[in-house]
């Protein structure tokens, strides 16, 4: 009996041993297992990130991905090429329109001459109203183009609507090409090439002075960012033995609509990522995946304080990513998730700066329309939102250059392991 007692004894003993083992093995394996979400609005660089963590920390893309790859991009040069044509329309601009060629003081004095007129509205712009540029901008709503006319919009409209009473427009080389690209289907199957007149089609309307001043103007409609950088690179792109290198599958665009979940291993440490779709109708999607979560990454697209919601065509991304964010940040479930903003795009908000004044926009912003100043605006903006007083990291970020985010993704895992 004693001998029973001590030996049920030993057994609960050693049983509650093989518990207590279990219970530090899981809980050394929740210790090595990082749930981390990237959030963010539509557009703003969640999946590209996503490409760049499995470039730079899983196995890269075999043959496989890389000719599914192609079916994108040749779709996403289809798509930039009838999205151009139909904006052309939309907002009223001639094939051949060359903004340069246009007298703006002399448009002015007719103006004058004429009395005050704006017509922007009826001819295809954004914005309506009559304020000239040196005037205060007093009845700017944040994130709304502030009302002032623009002289070259207005020239090219006119021109639009004179050749349209000539009845010259719709014939030449320019027109045969739109055709072509109009009567092209939007899908192609795997290996299958875009067609030769279909590609010279795109090459002659895209050196266009007309396309390419519309395509300055693409903050007034939709159009992916990746637009230049394929149409600028036909001949190879659309090369029948075309196969993707990684750069080009970063640039290509497909909106996410499933929640994905990839694993990776960083230093003995598992990584679960779990990339989200940004468009409103996505974002119901979320809510499931919020337990247990390590980190965000939230992604902005702080090039896109001039541009409006796919979902929309109304609000500012810009002020939607704001909003999008302030939920976020002040989530009861996030009260101690590590939270990293990656102000992402960088590079075309520098191009940007160029021709764009934050302040048409964002009428409280007073500082030079220049990146240091502009950036630090804009992060300030999203950091004031945050209610708990949790710290906040941000992060400028190019989420198409590996050599930039692998440096970023490094400081990122420093922060989420400590
Ligand atoms: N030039 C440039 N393009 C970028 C950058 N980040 C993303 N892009 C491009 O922006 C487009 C949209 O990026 P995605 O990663 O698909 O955006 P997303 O946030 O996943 O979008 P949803 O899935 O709709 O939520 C792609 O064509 C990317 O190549 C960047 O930093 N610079
Ligand atoms: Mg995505």
């Amino acid at each position: 009996m004693g001998n029973c007692v001590s030996a049920e004894a030993a057994a609960a003993a050693a049983a509650s041993k093989e518990i207590d083992k279990a219970l530090k093995l899981e809980l050394k394996a929740t210790e090595q297992n990082i749930k981390l979400l990237l959030l963010g609005a539509g557009e703003t660089g969640k999946s590209t990130v996503l490409k760049q963590i499995k470039l730079i920390h899983g196995t890269g893309y075999v043959d496989e991905d890389r000719i599914a790859y192609r079916v994108t991009i040749l779709t996403n040069i289809i798509t930039c090429a009838k999205t151009l044509l139909n904006a052309m329309e939309v907002l009223k601009i001639p094939f051949g329109f060359d903004p340069s060629t246009v007298d703006v003081a002399q448009l002015q004095v007719l103006d004058s001459m004429a009395g005050a007129d704006d017509s922007r509205s009826e001819t295809g712009s954004v914005g309506e109203g009559e304020a000239g540029e040196d005037e205060p901008k007093k009845d700017v709503v944040e994130g709304q183009l502030s009302k002032h006319d623009d002289p070259i919009a207005r020239a090219a409209a006119q021109s639009y609507l004179d050749l349209l009473n000539t009845g010259e427009t719709q014939v030449g080389p320019l027109w045969d090409a739109a055709a072509i690209i109009h009567a092209s289907p939007m899908g192609f199957g795997i290996g299958e090439p875009i067609p030769k007149n279909v590609v010279d089609a795109i090459a002659l309307i895209w050196r266009d002075s007309g396309v390419q001043y519309c395509y300055r103007r693409a903050n007034e409609y939709q159009l992916i960012d990746c637009c230049a950088v394929f149409l600028n690179d036909l001949d190879r792109l659309c090369h029948p033995t075309f196969m993707p290198t990684d750069q080009d599958i970063l640039n290509s665009r497909v909106m996410t609509t499933t929640i994905s979940e990839t694993k990776f291993k960083i230093e003995g440490i598992i990584f679960r990522v779990f990339d989200v779709g940004g468009q409103r109708s996505e974002r119901k999607k979320w809510a499931p995946y919020f337990d247990d979560i390590n980190a965000i990454i939230y992604l902005v697209a702080i090039n896109s304080y001039d541009q409006i919601c796919f979902e929309d065509n109304s609000t500012n991304r810009m002020v939607e990513s704001l909003n999008l964010f302030a939920s976020i940040c002040n989530h009861p479930m996030f009260k101690k998730t590590a939270m990293i903003i990656f102000m992402n795009k960088i590079d075309l908000f520098r191009a940007k700066l160029e021709t764009t004044l934050i302040s048409d926009y964002f009428p409280t912003y007073e500082g030079p329309n220049d990146y240091d100043n502009g950036s630090e605006y804009f992060a300030t903006r999203f950091l004031s939102l945050n209610k708990y007083e949790k710290k906040i990291y941000v992060h400028f970020t190019w989420a198409t250059d590996t050599k930039q985010i692998k440096t970023v993704l490094a400081i990122v895992n420093q922060i989420i392991l400590r």
